[in-house]
């Protein structure tokens, strides 16, 4: 079993708050990934759970016990390092067993594990190299071997990409799906990836300052981003923003001046907004239609295409906005330098919203 709790956890260092309210609940074999800018305090939070770091507030539970004070080599979890520090005088077995051996684990029962960790890994033909003699991703296979031999009940992984090259870490990224389906241990992972974050997690857990700005499935933080800061965070290239006046609020559809002067209705709740605000829409990049089938239009200049081959990306500058706004398009698409382009925009496909810092954002699903 695996179930973790967070009740109420906050970190202080040196009086000043790094974690605040942090409650969250962490399924039996849920794939959990803490995802969110630099300094946003996932690694403090992921150390907490290992026991690395003094919880300063609240109470974190291990199947139903409380572990705010189990010194971390007693707690059922093991670890996994962006940092693989393997010992280079040792062999891959003797790095993978030796945690066990300081344990004073039984000689046959070290090999039986790491033998079939080796298995699950596939790196039972590099059993007897050094560290040396090894890839960079063969080298965190082995990192994560060490920890699988422990058969914790919960897998932290923290980083653990970040040092290989962008090939490796696609690579990488479905061996660890592929090791948590076939463990179906719960697992916590940390990254800023938001591409490893969408692509690995049951649920991500998206801190901002601190705290959570929102949990749940990577597509219903897509989708229905409570703030546009989650909007702006999930999802490459990254939503677009334009700002718009409120001048019909109503309570499906709130009615809105576009940058072109065009108005658009917008399939959200506006109660609360007032004619004259100032708001946000947001748009995903996928989100504009042929200008023929929108019910509002916005002009644009193309200024850069970044042909893909499988997709292009074509950067525009709206008319009338600060900025550029991304459209994807379908494989080479036909495009030339600075050519005009209407947007179409279809109010329905804008249909989640939220009131933002005090504005309105419409965000597009
Ligand atoms: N030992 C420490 N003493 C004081 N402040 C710390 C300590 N460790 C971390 N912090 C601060 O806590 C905040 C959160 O740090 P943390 O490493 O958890 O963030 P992170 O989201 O993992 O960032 P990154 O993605 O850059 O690793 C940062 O502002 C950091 O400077």
């Amino acid at each position: 079993m695996g179930r973790l709790t967070l009740e109420g956890i906050g970190k202080d260092y040196d009086g000043v708050e790094i974690s605040r309210d942090i409650d969250l609940t962490i399924n039996d074999g849920e794939f959990v990934v803490f995802v969110g800018p630099s300094g946003c305090g996932k690694s403090t939070l992921l150390r907490m759970v290992a026991g690395l770091e003094d919880i300063t507030r609240g109470e974190m539970c291990l199947d139903g016990e409380r572990i705010n004070e189990i010194p971390p080599q007693e707690r059922d979890i093991g670890m996994v390092f962006q940092s693989y520090a393997l010992y280079p005088h040792m062999t891959v077995a003797e790095n993978m067993g030796f945690g066990l051996k300081l344990a004073r684990t039984d000689k046959a029962e070290i090999r039986r594990r790491v033998e079939h960790a080796a298995d699950i890994l596939q790196i039972t033909r590099l059993l007897e190299r050094k560290p040396k003699d090894l890839s960079g991703g063969q080298r965190q296979r082995v990192a994560i071997g060490r920890t699988l031999v422990k058969e914790p009940a919960v897998f932290l992984f923290d980083e653990p990409l970040s040092n290989l090259d962008a090939s490796l870490r696609v690579e990488m990224r479905v061996q660890i799906a592929e090791l948590h389906k076939r463990l179906n241990a719960t697992m916590i992972y940390v990254t800023h990836d938001q591409v490893e974050a969408m692509t690995l997690a049951d649920r991500i857990v998206l801190l901002s300052s601190g705290r959570i700005a929102q949990v749940g499935a990577p597509l219903s933080l897509y989708h229905f981003p409570k703030s546009l800061e989650v909007a702006e965070f999930i999802g490459s290239p990254r939503i677009n923003t334009l700002p718009v006046t409120v001048v019909d609020p109503g309570p499906q559809r709130t009615g809105v001046r576009l940058p072109s002067g065009e108005m658009l209705a917008v399939a959200v709740d506006g109660r609360g907004l007032g004619a004259g605000d100032t708001a946000t829409l947001g748009i995903r990049a996928e989100d504009f239609v042929a200008p023929e089938q929108g019910e509002a239009r916005l002009m644009a200049r193309l200024m850069v295409a970044e042909k893909l081959g499988y997709e292009t990306l074509a950067h525009l500058q709206v008319e009338g906005a600060e900025g550029t706004v991304t459209q994807r398009l379908d494989g080479l698409a036909h495009l030339e330098e600075h050519q005009v382009v209407d947007l179409g925009l279809a109010g329905d496909e804008l249909s989640s919203n939220l009131v933002d810092g005090g504005q309105a954002a419409f965000l597009s699903d």
